[in-house]
């Protein structure tokens, strides 16, 4: 019987099943991946990483344009089957996974180009964590989101980071502890090919030390709820930031059920860009008959 040799893996409780397939010979598929994250007959995790050359998987073709020393692509899939563009806790844990395998040298403060379905990303290690350079963002149009435990539907503004978020504020903690995000929330209009759905609340005082402070639960596209989304926490930032106007910090703490996220925008020669902040923690390895 073939084995999968794997390490699980989690960025503020996002957690993940790894395993490197250098040369391409061991794709993933759907049914695949759906085995792999199930909670009680497979590992179980919110989505499965594949570490593979970007000149090993079709989809690396782009990267190696954009950046010719992408050497590894990030193969990211949701707990349910399909490919997303991006995670931002998994990019972190994904850089960890390749020094814990010798497939990459990496010291503090240096970084490495990273080939992901949503272009070329930088990660640099910073102590015990990483930083992602998520690059340039989009705003989008507002949609209205229906959740269980909203009293009415509330506008929620859309913003692309590669993949795309709705982000919509809630009053109090208390309203956040009320939600129920076992059920998918609704958005309208739909987005084709779906959203991560964040809501967040504001801290009180909302700025301290310079910095910004916001609560958020997520309820992930390909997935349901997770203790944590990276891009999501990294669109919660901007959509506060958006709507408080000018005086608004550009350094965001994002507090979510499985720990602290940091948001910062910076200025850059091309335009404005936007960096996450985090752990990486590997957790045990194994192997999975398959
Ligand atoms: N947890 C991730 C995002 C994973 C992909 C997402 N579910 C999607 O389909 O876009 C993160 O940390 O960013």
């Amino acid at each position: 019987m073939p084995v999968l040799k794997f390490t699980k893996g989690h960025g503020t409780g996002n957690d993940f099943v790894l395993y490197s397939d250098p040369e391409g010979v061991a794709p993933l598929t759907p049914h695949l991946v759906r085995t792999l994250c199930d909670r009680r007959f497979g590992i179980g995790a919110d989505g499965v990483i594949r570490a593979v050359r970007s000149r090993a998987i079709p989809d690396g073709a782009d990267s190696l344009a954009e950046e010719p020393d992408a050497e590894w692509f990030m193969d990211y899939w949701n707990a349910d089957g399909t490919t997303a563009e991006m995670c931002g806790n998994g990019i972190r844990v994904y850089v960890h996974y390749l020094i814990s395998q010798g497939l990459l040298t990496l010291d503090d403060s240096e970084s490495v180009a990273i080939g992901t379905r949503a272009g070329v990303k930088d990660v640099a290690r910073a102590g015990d964590g990483y930083t992602v350079d998520l690059g340039h963002w989009q705003l989008g149009i507002d949609r209205l989101v229906t959740a269980q435990g909203l009293r009415v539907p509330r506008p929620g503004v859309t913003i692309d980071l590669g993949n795309l978020h709705v982000v919509t504020a809630l009053a109090g903690e208390s309203k956040l502890d009320s939600l129920d995000l076992t059920q998918l929330p609704a958005l309208d209009p739909a987005p084709e090919g779906g959203a991560n759905v964040e809501f967040v609340v504001p801290e009180e005082p909302l700025i301290e030390d310079g910095a910004a402070r916001i609560n958020m639960r997520v309820y992930e596209r390909g997935v349901g709820e997770t203790l944590s989304c990276g891009t999501g926490a990294t669109a919660a930032a901007l959509a506060f930031r958006h709507w408080g106007g000018s005086g608004m910090p550009n350094t965001w703490n994002v507090t979510v059920p499985g720990g602290q996220l940091t948001v910062r925008m910076f200025d850059s020669a091309d335009g404005e860009r936007v960096s996450l902040a985090g752990p990486a923690t590997l957790v045990y390895s194994g192997e999975f008959a398959i």
